[in-house]
């Protein structure tokens, strides 16, 4: 064990990666596309940890190990799998010739390559951040196959800065990881634990060996209600950490468990042999006796997460040092962090000049919370010394409670109002009936989710109509254009329910906050989503309201150009609120309420405008889902009935479609089917159709759509392929509620490889068509 450097008092649990203007995100692309090398890519990778570190310091984390080394190219699950050679057989020998993987390598297990779909993604507890999960079987075998994070900690180390190096811990990367193709049915990653720990042991000794005092293993999977019975995850984390914790030579460990409460497993993991535990005490409650607790900290450090990783708003400073307050008087030694990593949050509010001082002054991004980290440190050593700043603090919350905009009457009384029928429709089946008196569909209808590929030239018009430099009747126009080479492209590959591509969208829940009052959004404000990808999550600080349609006019010109049916396109209420900074002084349940009637209101004017299907995006359903079970009902009912208070005022013939992707759903399937829309749509590609078993066991009764083409990458799905997707599917569903579309919305794709395979999935479509009786 190194000398004896105690655990920073004020530090992050993580910061953001992808650089202040999105350095990595274009770096990455660039390095992708061939423009630059590894080298050069590199070179911009350092550059973002050393200024992290640099502004870190300045905002007063100035402590060895303070500055978390949290930095990653692409996914911190797929570097714990790059660090521990956890690369699946399917992908053949990625190693470079020194054993290392290369970045080359490490970027092919996550796009794929012609032959191999990249690994699965999928979302990362509670967050809309999605990870690579990782593929383990019996055969794998682990070794040190990267030393990315020592690189990256020796470059900042030689400026003078030791950060802290992070790694996904063994317990939670196993229980992330899914079963290899191929391994026994009985087979579970956890069972290789023994295994994997001579090879975190192995890394945590160069580490100490390069010099780092302290180093943060991330354990969040200890706070949610996964496939593991506590029992037996108690197991694995005390044999995991007695293993670590008498490694001979190792950094100080600081165990983290970000996204919630221990629960049960709070005084085993408070008691591991290692000199640090972290504690989501935001989210998380403590006990009220702390004697047990403290019992099993002595001698270590309680990082104690009070200030919120997760969301923007400014923290009641004087609620976290009451908190402190009480842990410190239990006697335990104590540090003040985040929640979670501060990577959900973009870098710094201070660059939103745009927004009012008054909503600037309620936000705290990255930095903010960096700052306000410092002041809890300083209010534990010297109470008197951070008063200022905490009754500041103090004030300025009280002032949000009151602001203009924050509570409507109007809105207010129409919330009080609501009826239960206001969350009913018609029987199914009297709508399944007008509906195909009304589309008239062929079986097996194909579709696609929305967008079109979002292509350079849609974006930049965006960016220069922002700036001014073409006016919004020129935007209108150019966006019409592609709206017309979207239709014309699907008359012509033969689909039966058009779209418009959504090209007007810069995101699809970004979108409606800009047309929604109570809504602000962000310049800057960028927070990673997966990879290179990138969103900007609005602010829904106010009750919210719909001034005007959003959508109609865009979906009634694209209906005028088309015979087929055209879909209008929303984002749903859960999904809207999931990907956005929601305001944190009233229960979700009430938010999701009122943007639900503002898309009920735009539901019924699409409907006036002669639009016959509306589809209503949820992708977020299963994200927002507590990761403890008891929660999950509540939050279910809650959801569902937002969606169904935003889709019930529609008409008997008008379908009603959602789509649903970026997780396993098969544990929200009753939500699923209790949100009543007439057509559901559901990423399942990847897992070649895991969800029919899921449809068919659940005896789901309304119109399904599988996705038979992975959008994720850039890889084309040939005929066949589709054709065999699509007869599982017929298999387990009737034909008769069987849609045929892709996985998710095309955006992210290019034309070239978008055209090619809906061409195969129309063809495919035909071909099992034909083998209906
Ligand atoms: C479906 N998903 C979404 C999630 N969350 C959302 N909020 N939205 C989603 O669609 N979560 C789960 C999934 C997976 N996630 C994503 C997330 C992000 C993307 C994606 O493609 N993001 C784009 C940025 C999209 C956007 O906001 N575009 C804007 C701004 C574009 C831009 O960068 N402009 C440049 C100037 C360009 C020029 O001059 O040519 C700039 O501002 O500097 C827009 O179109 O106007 C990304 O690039 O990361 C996909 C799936
Ligand atoms: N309608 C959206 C859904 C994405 S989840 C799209 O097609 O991009
Ligand atoms: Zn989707």
């Amino acid at each position: 064990m190194t000398e004896n450097t105690p655990f920073p008092a004020a530090s992050l649990l993580g910061y953001p990666r992808i650089g202040r203007r999105r350095e990595l995100k274009k770096a990455v692309e660039s390095y992708w596309a061939g423009r630059i090398d590894a080298a050069e890519l590199a070179a911009t990778a350092q550059q973002i940890q050393l200024g992290t570190a640099q502004r870190l310091q300045e905002l007063g984390l100035t402590e060895v190990a303070a500055v978390p080394g949290t930095f990653s190219y692409y996914d911190q699950v797929l570097d714990a799998a790059a660090h521990v050679g956890a690369i699946p057989a399917r992908f053949g020998n990625l190693l470079d010739a020194d054993g290392g993987l290369g970045l080359a390598g490490y970027f092919t297990l996550a796009r794929g390559d012609r032959e191999q779909q990249p690994l699965e993604m999928t979302k990362w507890f509670d967050s809309n951040y999605h990870y690579l999960v990782p593929e383990i079987g019996p055969d794998t075998v682990f070794s040190v196959t990267s030393d990315r994070i020592l690189r990256d900690f020796a470059a900042v180390l030689e400026s003078g800065i030791e950060t802290r190096p992070y790694l996904v811990g063994p317990v939670t990367f196993l229980l992330l990881s899914k079963a290899e193709a191929g391994a026994p049915a009985d087979f579970a990653p956890l069972a290789k634990l023994a295994e994997l720990l001579p090879v975190y042991a192995a890394l945590l000794e160069r580490l100490a060996a390069a010099g780092a005092s302290w180093v943060q293993l991330d354990e969040p999977a200890l706070v949610a209600d996964g496939a593991v019975p506590a029992a037996e995850l108690r197991a694995a984390v005390e044999q995991a950490y007695q293993v670590l914790g008498s490694a001979q030579s190792r950094p100080k460990l600081l165990v983290s468990t970000p996204y919630g409460a221990l629960g049960e497993l709070l005084e085993p993991v408070a008691s591991l042999p290692v000199e640090a535990i972290h504690l989501d005490l935001f989210k998380g409650e403590l006990p009220a006796d702390l004697t047990g607790l403290a019992q099993a900290l002595a001698g270590k450090t309680l990082v104690a997460g009070v200030v919120d990783g997760h969301n923007i708003w400014r923290n009641d400073l004087a609620a976290s040092a009451r908190k402190l307050d009480v842990l410190k008087a239990a006697g335990i030694n104590l540090a003040v962090s985040t929640s979670t990593s501060a990577f959900h949050v973009p870098h710094d509010s201070a660059e939103e000049t745009q927004l009012t001082e008054q909503l600037r002054s309620w936000l705290a991004f990255a930095d903010q919370k960096a700052v306000e980290v410092a002041t809890l440190a300083r209010h534990l050593a010297d109470a008197e010394a951070a008063r200022p700043e905490i009754e500041a603090a103090s004030r300025i919350i009280a002032s949000r409670a009151s602001a203009e905009g924050v509570r409507r009457g109007e809105v207010r009384a129409r919330t009080a109002a609501l009826a239960e029928t206001d969350f009913h429709r018609a029987e199914y089946a009297d709508r399944a009936k007008a509906q195909q008196e009304e589309l008239r569909l062929p079986p097996l209808p194909t579709t696609t989710i929305g967008s079109f590929p979002q292509t350079g030239d849609i974006r930049s018009a965006r960016a220069r109509a922002n700036k001014g430099e073409i006016s919004a009747v020129d935007y209108q126009e150019l966006m019409r254009e592609e709206i017309r080479r979207v239709v014309d492209l699907q008359e012509d590959l033969g689909f039966d329910v058009l779209v418009h591509g959504e090209p007007e969208r810069n995101d699809m829940v970004q979108y409606f906050a800009e047309n929604l009052d109570g809504f602000e959004v962000t310049v800057h404000g960028w927070v990673q989503s997966y990879g290179s990808r990138c969103t900007r999550p609005s602010i829904l600080w106010g009750d919210v309201t719909r001034s005007a349609p959003i959508t109609v006019e865009w979906a009634s010109f694209a209906q005028s150009l088309t015979e087929k049916p055209m879909k209008g396109m929303l984002t749903g209420p859960v999904t809207i609120l999931a990907w956005s900074f929601v305001r944190d002084d009233q229960p979700l349940a009430d938010t999701a309420n009122q943007v639900a009637l503002a898309l009920r209101d735009e539901i019924a004017d699409l409907e006036t405008a002669g639009i016959k299907i509306i589809q209503v995006d949820e992708p977020a359903l299963r994200e927002l889902l507590p990761l403890r079970k008891a929660d999950q009902p509540e939050y279910l009912a809650w959801s569902v009935r937002a969606f169904r208070l935003a889709t019930s005022g529609a008409a008997t013939g008008t379908q009603i479609h959602t789509h649903l992707c970026y997780s396993e759903f098969g544990v929200v399937i009753d939500a699923i089917d209790g949100l009543d829309a007439d057509v559901t749509s559901i990423e399942a590609a990847r897992s070649r159709m895991e969800v029919v078993n899921d449809l068919q066991s659940h005896g789901f009764s309304r119109g399904v759509g599988p996705g038979v083409y992975d959008i994720h990458s850039p890889r084309v799905p040939g005929q066949q392929e589709v054709t065999e997707l699509l007869q599982t599917a017929v298999a387990h569903v009737p034909a008769r509620q069987l849609w045929v579309n892709p996985d998710c919305g095309l955006k992210t794709r290019g034309y070239a490889e978008t055209e090619e395979s809906l061409r195969n999935l129309v063809a495919a479509t035909r071909e099992v068509r034909a083998q209906l009786v």
